[in-house]
């Protein structure tokens, strides 16, 4: 199994660039592991304790988790990987049954910043897109499919979003093998993964 992480900065297009992977592959040969699956469960806490969560920091994901899954797709079982809501801020109670695939791709904003996890990767991706490119898409975005409005998007940038991507998320192109420019549709690096992982297979 040839595991890639795919990192980046919210918006910068790492799900644009997975579905395009996959869609270059042949079908049935690459598996999506997100990290969005892996909000740690709060639902101990009402909607107005849960929107108050700092959503961009590490200790909000489960890595545990998500790492004990990665190996059991390593060692060749189906995982049960969790479905999220943004709209709720939590995961749904529902499950995914995940097989494991000859590429498994995990990608998250905050993937690399977990040792444990990076060491797992064959290859690590870190997508790069501008602070306003990014901005601007997220605002589009979660307007449009998450069920947020302008204000909250731009406290939430300023309060968490642009702190925590300064801190976590940046700092991690020192760890990743490719960096994939993203300002624009890249079809050449996309390209060049497909060459990449045929030739790792
Ligand atoms: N290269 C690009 N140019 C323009 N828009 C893009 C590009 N890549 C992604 N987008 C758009 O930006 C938004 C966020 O992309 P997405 O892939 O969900 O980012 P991420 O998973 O990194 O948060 C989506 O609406 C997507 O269609
Ligand atoms: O309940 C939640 C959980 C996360 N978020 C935001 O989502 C992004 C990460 O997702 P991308 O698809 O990579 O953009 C992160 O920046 C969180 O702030 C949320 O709004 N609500």
């Amino acid at each position: 199994m040839l595991i890639i992480g795919i990192a980046g900065g919210t918006g910068c297009g790492k799900t644009t660039v997975v579905n395009k992977i996959i869609d270059e592959l042949p079908e049935g040969e690459v598996g999506v592991i997100s990290q969005d699956s892996y909000y740690k469960d709060t639902s101990h806490l009402s909607f107005e304790e849960r929107i108050k969560i700092n959503f961009d920091h590490p200790r909000s994901i489960d890595f545990d988790l998500l790492e004990q899954h990665l190996k059991e797709l390593k060692q060749g079982q189906a995982i049960h990987q969790p479905v999220y809501s943004f709209v709720k801020h939590n995961r749904t109670g529902d499950t995914i049954v995940t097989h494991p695939r000859k590429v498994m791709i995990v990608e998250g904003i905050l993937i690399l910043t977990n040792p444990e996890l990076r060491e797992m990767f064959d290859i690590k991706i870190f997508v790069h897109a501008d602070t306003d490119e990014r901005l601007i898409r997220r605002l589009k975005r979660d307007i449009s499919e998450r069920g947020r409005d302008l204000d909250e998007v731009l406290m939430r940038y300023q309060t968490t979003l642009k702190p925590m991507h300064e801190q976590f998320i940046e700092p991690m192109k020192e760890h990743a093998d490719i960096i994939i420019p993203n300002n624009r549709h890249n079809m050449v690096a996309i390209d060049i993964l497909r060459q990449i992982i045929t030739q790792k297979l």
